[in-house]
């Protein structure tokens, strides 16, 4: 992907600082999980759990982070199409969270999507001029069909489908990728909009057309004074075309700054990973280098800071509890082998004491013809073959007490997003390292 180019850098001083488009507060959006017939209510997944930012007019912020870390769910939500379940949402100062569907839909003119599809966009059984043209329709902006037809053809003169009468009477199915993507976008900016939020705009489309797409995005944001919200999970696309990058983890966003310094300068060691494991262009084929493991399951939350789990360089206070530890034996046993996770689990009577969430004491109970003494003497042989792994920053204890066997974790907490850095390149971060 090219570095941005000199029209989208002019365009940036028009993103007034003073001037705020969209302040989200506190924003969480759960999903219920739905339970047996006894439990109906078993959590919830928490999509988006407490994100706050300031959208200024003019700008283009980037939504970024691994898959289910809540980017579609939060860039949905400001647009009313997921309902938020605290928090709040102000767009021009009015608070716009928990409008019902009747009150958002005036809305909607101003507040667009573009999905990452545009093939599942676009009604197959509708032609160009009849889609392009629909959010007039809906709006009662240009009822009649003749004028209609003349702006939807400017419209798409705009968006590069030129000349337009080729494209107006053909069907999805006739346009290419790119095609079809720029005819989603002539909808999205037919009814005058202040804000796209485009979700993966150009990750199904061709290699050879997505430069030409964020150009055009970026085209039309100078012509049209447009702000955008840009979901991605690919840094590379994010640089070329985002004045400011919000990472995102697991619901939260744990840095959020201005693009050239997220780059040049990344504090939290979730955005070192992740620029870390930028594909290099030139070494087709290197794995990449993200951190070990998955992202933790969104309905339960790792304790404290939800990467510690993740994190090389985690300390004693970000979080550690119960089921750290049983994911330090499944690496350990990784790397020991099968007979020896055979044996050595033995030791465990239940193996589900280590997967209680939340807990920062776990107390194993003995497998049969094992003591408490026998688990403590795994866990030290353990430690001495992992001693390098930032799960031991967070042990306290390792002792018998009475039957079982005890581990003691520090006390943990949770980093909220703070200020760091100058006042020209300010960064909020969430991380107890960065100061
Ligand atoms: N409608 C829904 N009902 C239940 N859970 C949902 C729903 N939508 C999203 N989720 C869950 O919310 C979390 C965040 O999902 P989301 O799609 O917002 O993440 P994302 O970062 O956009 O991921 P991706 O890049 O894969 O789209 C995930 O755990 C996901 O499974």
């Amino acid at each position: 992907m090219p570095t941005k180019p000199d029209t989208a850098a002019s365009s940036a001083p028009a993103a007034d600082a003073s001037e705020t488009l969209i302040e989200v507060a506190d924003l969480q959006v759960h999903f219920p999980l739905r339970g047996g017939l006894f439990n109906r209510h078993a959590g919830a997944v928490k999509a988006v759990d407490g994100v706050s930012f300031r959208l200024r007019k003019g700008e283009v912020l980037g939504l970024v982070g691994e898959s289910g870390s809540g980017k579609t769910t939060l860039g949905r939500t400001l647009l009313g199409l997921n309902k938020a379940t605290g928090g709040s949402i102000r767009y021009r100062g009015k608070e716009i969270a928990g409008l019902r569907e009747g009150e958002l839909r005036p809305l909607r003119r101003n507040l667009q999507m573009v999905f990452q599809d545009p093939h599942a966009s676009l009604n197959p059984a509708m032609d160009i001029a009849t889609a392009v043209g629909h959010p007039l329709q809906v709006h009662g902006l240009v009822p009649d069909a003749a004028e209609r037809r003349v702006k939807v053809a400017e419209t798409l003169e705009r968006v590069g489908l030129s000349p337009a009468e080729l494209f107006l009477d053909k069907f999805p199915s006739d346009l290419s990728g790119g095609q079809k993507q720029r005819a989603v976008m002539a909808r999205a900016i037919i009814a005058g909009p202040e804000l796209l939020v485009a979700d993966e705009p150009i990750s199904m489309l061709d290699m050879s057309v997505r430069a030409k797409i964020l150009q055009l995005f970026l085209d039309l944001k100078r012509d049209l004074d447009l702000t955008y919200v840009y979901v991605t999970h690919d840094l590379a696309s994010a640089k070329f075309f985002c004045d400011r990058i919000a990472i995102m983890y697991l619901g939260r966003v744990v840095e959020i700054g201005p693009t050239a310094e997220i780059f040049a300068n990344p504090r939290h060691p979730y955005t070192k990973a992740l620029l870390g494991a930028i594909p290099d262009p030139e070494k087709v084929g290197v794995p990449r280098n993200l951190p070990r493991g998955e992202i933790p399951d969104a309905a339960q939350p790792p304790l404290g800071c939800a990467f510690h789990p993740r994190c090389p360089v985690a300390v004693a206070g970000c979080g550690w509890e119960a089921r750290d530890l049983a994911a330090l034996l499944d690496r350990h046993w990784l790397a020991a082998g099968e007979d020896a996770r055979l044996t050595e689990s033995a030791l465990f009577a239940r193996p589900a004491e280590l997967a209680t969430a939340g807990l920062r004491t776990v107390s194993l109970t003995p497998g049969k013809g094992h003591t408490a003494a026998d688990i403590v003497e795994l866990l030290g042989r353990v430690r001495e073959k992992t001693r390098d792994d930032a799960f031991w920053r967070g042990v306290t204890a390792v002792e018998a007490r009475g039957e079982r066997a005890c581990v003691d974790f520090a006390e943990g907490s949770d980093p909220r997003l703070r200020l760091v850095g100058g006042t020209a390149d300010t960064v909020s971060v969430a991380c107890h390292l960065v100061a």
